[in-house]
């Protein structure tokens, strides 16, 4: 296992871009192939992540071509992929795992979706169980919970659900189900979640309704191949963002970021803590907002965190830590426990890193309070196999006082490949 070592950084200056969105990454392939026609998709995000549904797709019959710049995708139409003849493996990625089942769910074939150590630690039954409602046949360990899922496909009937949880991967696997289902199938969640399902699916033709608090889609309507820009990935950006904040005189800008307003609530956050962001060159390509964000080096104070600010800033969190440790006073984040089942527990890995930076760091079942000192000593941590953890922590170091060491940071090519090279390019000591 890579570990890392960060120094403490004089500068932060220049303009930069980040890899695509992994969210409309994966909806990318799975939209294109089940449509009819070529979809050519450019800013394809080629993490492991996102390279795991690729592969899902090849398995069961796609073409799918990587030039190294454009992916192109050979759909199959609605009812043309075939039974894979090994199991998918969907790496360290919720994303491919809770999606596919609900794409798979429908076919007319058996499938069997695994995952690594912690992936398999992960909970199902939050699709699982709607999935069987609609007349999904699924197995897995611990009664459904937790992976590897068989699924055997079946004839769906479309339902309306009111989800417990505001989780896009559940919205999206009954959607991705709703196409193949009998009839409506109306999903409600309580805060929105973000909706690239939605726009992607709007954009290959489908029949997509949205109303307040939730979605309907129709069953059986053929999609047509559509070319995907995908922009850069603000879950991406955040690292930088919030590297630029706390690095003193800091001036960074990052070049074509997806600004869909269900994924900025880090540059709310940001803003609220009094963070210098400003969106410019504001655009729209593929059905989804592009900006460039220019950010400066801030003097930033706590906030608190709570409601419908959660899931539109829920993979950001751990580097919102890092911004709140260095803020002068508390941040208080409250109904975040979605936290505590992604790739590890985000609430405990940030709480036991972060003290380990000597940090003052409360605990609760949905959330934390971190009382910011402006200051952070350098230290060793574990990412806890989780890509977001390393590179918070990775972010934390440019500004602790002495070595940051980080171990375990292999992952971080799940999401962010080039994030080493990219952070060495801007910085200096
Ligand atoms: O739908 C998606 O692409 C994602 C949804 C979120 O998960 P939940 O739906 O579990 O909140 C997010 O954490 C994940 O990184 C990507
Ligand atoms: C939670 C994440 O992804 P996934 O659920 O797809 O593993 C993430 O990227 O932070």
């Amino acid at each position: 296992m890579k570990s890392y070592s960060m120094q403490k950084v004089r500068s932060l200056r220049g303009e930069i871009s980040v890899p695509g969105d992994k969210s409309i990454s994966h909806r990318s392939i799975m939209l294109g192939s089940i449509a009819n026609g070529v979809t050519r998709v450019t800013g394809f995000l080629r993490g492991e992540d996102a390279l795991a549904t690729l592969g899902a797709f090849r398995a069961m019959g796609v073409q799918i071509d990587d030039d190294g710049s454009n992916v192109t995708i050979h759909g199959k139409g609605l009812r043309g992929l075939v039974e894979p003849t090994d199991v998918l493996d969907c790496g360290n990625s919720g994303t491919s795992m809770r999606l596919l089942s609900g794409l798979l769910a429908g076919q007319n074939f058996f499938s069997v979706l695994t995952g690594d150590q912690y992936l398999r630690n992960r909970p199902m039954k939050r699709v699982v169980a709607p999935l069987t409602k609609m007349g999904g046949r699924i197995l897995g360990r611990a009664g459904g919970e937790k992976a590897p899922l068989a699924i055997v496909g079946s004839r769906l009937t479309g339902i309306h659900y009111d989800s417990p949880v505001s989780s896009a991967q559940v919205k999206s696997a009954i959607m991705l189900a709703g196409l193949y289902a009998d009839g409506e199938t109306v999903v409600r969640e309580p805060h929105l979640s973000r909706d690239h399902s939605e726009r992607m699916l709007r954009h290959f033709g489908a029949t997509v309704e949205t109303f307040d608090g939730g979605v309907k889609v129709c069953g059986g309507t053929e999609l047509s191949a559509r070319d995907i820009a995908v922009p850069g990935d603000i879950s991406s950006a955040a690292f930088f963002l919030v590297a630029a904040l706390i690095v003193p005189h800091a001036d960074l800008l990052i070049r074509g970021v997806g600004v869909n307003p269900t994924r900025t609530g880090i540059i709310d956050i940001l803003q609220a803590m009094g963070g210098r962001v400003t969106l410019e060159n504001l655009r729209e390509e593929s059905g989804e907002p592009v900006a460039d964000l220019h950010v400066l080096g801030s003097c930033m104070k706590g906030v608190e965190i709570s409601g419908e600010l959660v899931p539109r800033a829920i993979d950001e969190f751990p580097v919102i830590c890092v911004a709140a440790a260095m803020a002068e006073g508390k941040t208080v984040v409250r109904g975040a426990e979605e936290l505590r089942v992604k790739e590890t527990d985000r609430i405990a890995a940030m709480a036991t890193n972060l003290r380990q930076a000597g940090v003052e760091v409360i605990e609760h079942p949905d959330g934390m309070e971190i009382v910011g000192r402006g200051a952070l000593s350098g230290c060793t941590v574990d990412s806890f196999g989780d890509h977001r953890i390393a590179m918070s922590m990775l972010i934390a170091g440019l500004v602790a006082s002495g070595e940051t060491t980080v171990n375990d940071v292999d992952c971080i090519a799940t999401s962010f490949p080039g994030f080493f090279d990219l952070l060495q390019g801007v910085i200096s000591r």
